[in-house]
């Protein structure tokens, strides 16, 4: 007999529907029957999951189509999420409605908040699947409970929170900081979040050896334990998942990147990108370009935006740069890249922490400064390097960090050694393996 059935639901940016089709076939592969929302320009993403289980009528896809830009507001990401309500609700209802065995719950991204009044509405539960970190989703959260004002010291802080983090301004949610109170789309925003607080449950893509104290605090304050951590979630080393097509297509051939790091030796190798959706300054290219080219070492580049005249030219044999898309996990996992020059979004941290590499933080935006904070204040994994357009490195500075992390004998590689070593033995029968299997027991539960 087949399990539960639940109903999947991913944000449409790769970087929320990557970790959540991992999840998806983790659930699929534990005999749950699975129906994931996609638009049609996403269908391709769900394509390399539906061809893994291709016989199989328990994985199916409810294609809803995409939604036009509105005009609710000039900010993309609410615009895009107003829109999806909008559209996708009736439809959704419709379909629940119309189906002869429906899901039992639905898990929604945490862009999604009002998929809650959705379930409500349905009488089903809501879990929120967080592809941030338990951190930042306390942070993000809770930046909206006290509503902070620019008025007072220089930083934010967030006492009730572990560790009383706190931040300066400019590291505090853009949209919280660039819409007034009253806005329509502030409140719109402010409602989808807070209905994440009060949904049934919560799914993390973290593991609590990596950030159990902030798993716990989040349990405290939703005041149940129906809080799992599952991750880090990533395509299974077998291929099964095709990870070069993870996320993309890569922009090029994928066994060419690998012979070109196949000649290099283990560990001498920096991989710098940027995630899929930040595009550099000008300034941010310049600096970032000067100290590659400074520091000598050996490097692969996923640019999105112009590169300086003749740049491939100079650092030809020992810089590879890649126009576009890259096959990241397969590159993090090659043996001969020791360094990870990131934005530290929350997918590339987990999976430069299932690498082992040590990680240069660079953060621009949302909840990449908190998780560069994990990685170089309470992980020791990290190595500040820039800090969005506010502390752009100076090229000799950067170069020498870039040598230097690549020395065998760091503290951070050691440390980054054994945070591998946690994390793969989370999923492989550890923490988050049995989190997993109690998620799944309490969704098969629900249709008893
Ligand atoms: O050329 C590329 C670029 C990215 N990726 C993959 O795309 C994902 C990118 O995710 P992430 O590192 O989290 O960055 P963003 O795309 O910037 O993700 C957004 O979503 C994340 C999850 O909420 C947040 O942590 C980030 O701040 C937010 O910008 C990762 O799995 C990468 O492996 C590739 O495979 N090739």
């Amino acid at each position: 007999m087949s399990g539960a059935h639940i109903l999947v639901y991913p944000y449409l940016s790769a970087g929320h529907i990557i970790p959540l089709l991992d999840l998806t076939h983790r659930l699929h592969t534990r005999g749950l029957t699975v129906t994931v929302v996609v638009t049609p320009n996403n269908l391709s993403l769900l394509n390399p999951l539906l061809s893994t289980h291709a016989s199989s009528s328990t994985l199916q896809p409810l294609v809803l189509p995409s939604p036009q830009p509105s005009n609710f507001s000039s900010n993309r990401l609410i615009d895009s999420m107003h829109g999806l309500r909008l559209l996708h609700y009736p439809l959704l209802l419709q379909w629940f409605s119309s189906h002869p065995s429906p899901p039992v719950a639905i898990i929604s991204d945490f862009f999604l908040g009002w998929t809650h009044q959705l379930a409500t509405e349905l009488g089903l539960p809501r879990v929120v699947f967080s592809p941030s970190a338990a951190f930042a989703f306390a942070v993000q959260h809770q930046t909206w409970i006290d509503s902070p004002k620019n008025d007072g010291p220089s930083t934010v802080s967030f006492p009730n929170i572990p560790g009383s983090p706190r931040y300066p301004w400019h590291q505090i949610s853009h949209i919280y900081r660039s819409l007034k109170e009253g806005d329509p789309d502030r409140e719109f925003y402010k409602s989808t979040l807070l209905a994440n607080l009060v949904s049934w449950g919560v799914v993390f893509n973290s593991f609590s050896e990596l950030e159990g104290v902030y798993i716990d605090h989040v349990k405290k304050e939703a005041g149940h334990d129906r809080i799992w951590a599952v991750g880090p979630l990533l395509p299974p080393d077998d291929d099964l998942m095709r990870p070069a097509n993870r996320g993309g297509s890569s922009s090029v051939p994928c066994h060419e990147v690998m012979t070109w790091l196949d000649a290099r030796r283990e560990h001498s190798v920096v991989y710098v990108c940027f995630g899929s959706r930040a595009e550099l300054t000008r300034e941010q290219t310049d600096g970032l370009a000067a100290g590659l080219e400074k520091s000598g070492v050996h490097f692969i580049w996923c640019v999105r935006g112009v590169m300086p005249a003749g740049y491939e030219e100079r650092v030809a044999g020992r810089g590879f740069v890649i126009n576009g898309w890259a096959p990241q996990v397969e590159i993090l996992r090659h043996r001969a890249v020791g360094v990870f020059l990131t934005h530290c979004g929350w997918n590339s941290t987990l999976e430069g922490i299932a690498a082992g590499v040590v990680m240069l933080t660079w953060p621009t935006s949302a909840d990449q400064f908190s998780n560069a904070q994990l990685l170089v204040e309470e992980l020791g994994v990290g190595v500040r390097v820039g800090d969005g357009t506010e502390v752009i490195p100076e090229s000799g500075e950067l170069a020498r960090i870039l040598a230097e992390s690549l020395d065998e004998n760091r503290a951070e590689r050691v440390r980054a050694n054994k945070l591998r070593d946690a994390a793969l033995t989370a999923v492989k029968g550890g923490s988050s393996d049995k989190d997993l299997d109690d998620f799944v027991l309490r969704l098969n539960a629900l249709s008893k």
